[in-house]
């Protein structure tokens, strides 16, 4: 984490960068690709040591493409799963759709059978996959319920004026100290879990819980987007309201139930510390740098909140604002 702290503030100075340039004269700014070029650029300089993505470019958008199938085949619903008597059949045609992404060359085999090409292209997909378009469907929907939520806005800018100031850009370091930027982010991820059924779990032996009877070797869907919103765990579990952590020490690392996002035990998410401060970091600067409303005559309460249900929850359409620069200038083109 410490040895890719550069790679992490020099992608979000470039975000920043880009923010501004298409932001220019008022125009609407498309926050939607700007994040997932933030998060798939860290992630792939920290795997691959090269940066990928330049916005719209063609190798972007195949990849986009790409990773959206993956997901979204691994969380459908399939047939053969459950009369597996008919898997072969393939009705649905996602086992046709899933060999086509896993077929997408990228390289030769050397052979070795550890570090054989097969294993190194699970572990690059793994963590180019998993890695990034969870952080970046976490700072979207956290920045769209800012523009739902004016007032939240405002108490993030007034803390990070007080911490951080108008003379440099928000850092990693600074992070521990901005309570309500902390809080901010668990608000998201409990309204919006990037992961929203965990990954499927099988229960290893026969157990009773409330009374009911799981088998062993049972699949174990865990539902972290509904104990997020549980009213018996949250008052006004719908409203977005980040003061309710202040007071709290309530955590997303696994061992608050009615918060996990990252899972919890020993298979929860192995890359939560990267998962989190990607998305404290990037929403912090971007909240810092941009005074952020609708495009007119949009109003806070019209913002299409949709969600796209597969394995990982993006929002349905993406997400477009104002990004207003609030820094002086000479700080965006670093
Ligand atoms: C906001 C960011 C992230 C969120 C919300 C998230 C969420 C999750 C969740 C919910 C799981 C399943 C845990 C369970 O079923 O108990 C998971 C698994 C996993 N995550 Fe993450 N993740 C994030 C970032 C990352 C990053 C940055 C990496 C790696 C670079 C990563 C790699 C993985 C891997 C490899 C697994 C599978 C672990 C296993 O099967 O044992 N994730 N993640």
């Amino acid at each position: 984490m410490e040895a890719s702290k550069h790679v992490r503030r020099e992608e979000v100075s470039c975000m920043l960068k880009s923010l501004l340039k298409e932001g220019e004269g008022g125009k609407v700014v498309s926050v939607s690709s700007q994040v997932f070029d933030l998060t798939r650029n860290v992630i792939t300089r920290m795997v691959l040591n090269t940066k990928y993505f330049v916005s719209g470019s063609a190798e972007a958008l195949e990849f986009q493409k790409t990773v959206y199938e993956y997901f979204q085949l691994n969380g459908v619903f399939v047939l053969g799963d459950y009369l597996p008597f008919m898997a072969w059949l393939d009705f649905q045609g996602y086992k046709r759709r899933m060999k086509i992404v896993h077929e997408r060359p990228v390289g030769q085999d050397d052979g070795n059978e550890r570090f054989g090409i097969d294993n190194i292209k699970a572990l690059v997909s793994d963590m180019i996959t998993t890695g990034s378009d969870t952080s970046s469907i976490t700072i979207i929907w956290g920045i769209a319920e800012i523009l739902r939520n004016p007032s939240v806005l405002e108490k993030a800018h007034q803390e990070l004026d007080r911490i951080v100031g108008r003379e440099r850009i928000v850092e990693e370091d600074d992070i521990p100290q901005l309570k309500y930027l902390q809080a901010i982010v668990k608000e998201t991820f409990r309204l919006h879990p990037a992961v929203p059924l965990l990954v499927p779990h099988e229960s290893t032996q026969a157990v009773q819980i409330a009374g009911y009877d799981i088998p062993a070797k049972s699949r174990l869907l865990v539902n972290a987007w509904a104990f997020g919103r549980d009213p018996s765990s949250w008052e006004k579990p719908l409203e977005f309201f980040p003061d309710r952590f202040l007071n709290n020490t309530i955590d997303i690392r696994g061992k608050d139930y009615e918060l996990i996002p990252f899972g919890s035990g020993r298979r929860g998410c192995p890359g939560l510390e990267l998962g989190l401060i990607n998305v404290q970091l990037g929403m912090a600067a971007l909240l810092q740098s941009f005074n952020w409303s609708l495009p007119y005559p949009q109003r806070p309460a019209d913002l299409d909140m949709t969600e796209l249900f597969g394995l990982t929850l993006p929002r349905a359409s993406p997400l477009c604002a104002v990004a207003t620069p609030r820094l002086p200038r000479h700080l965006y083109c670093n």
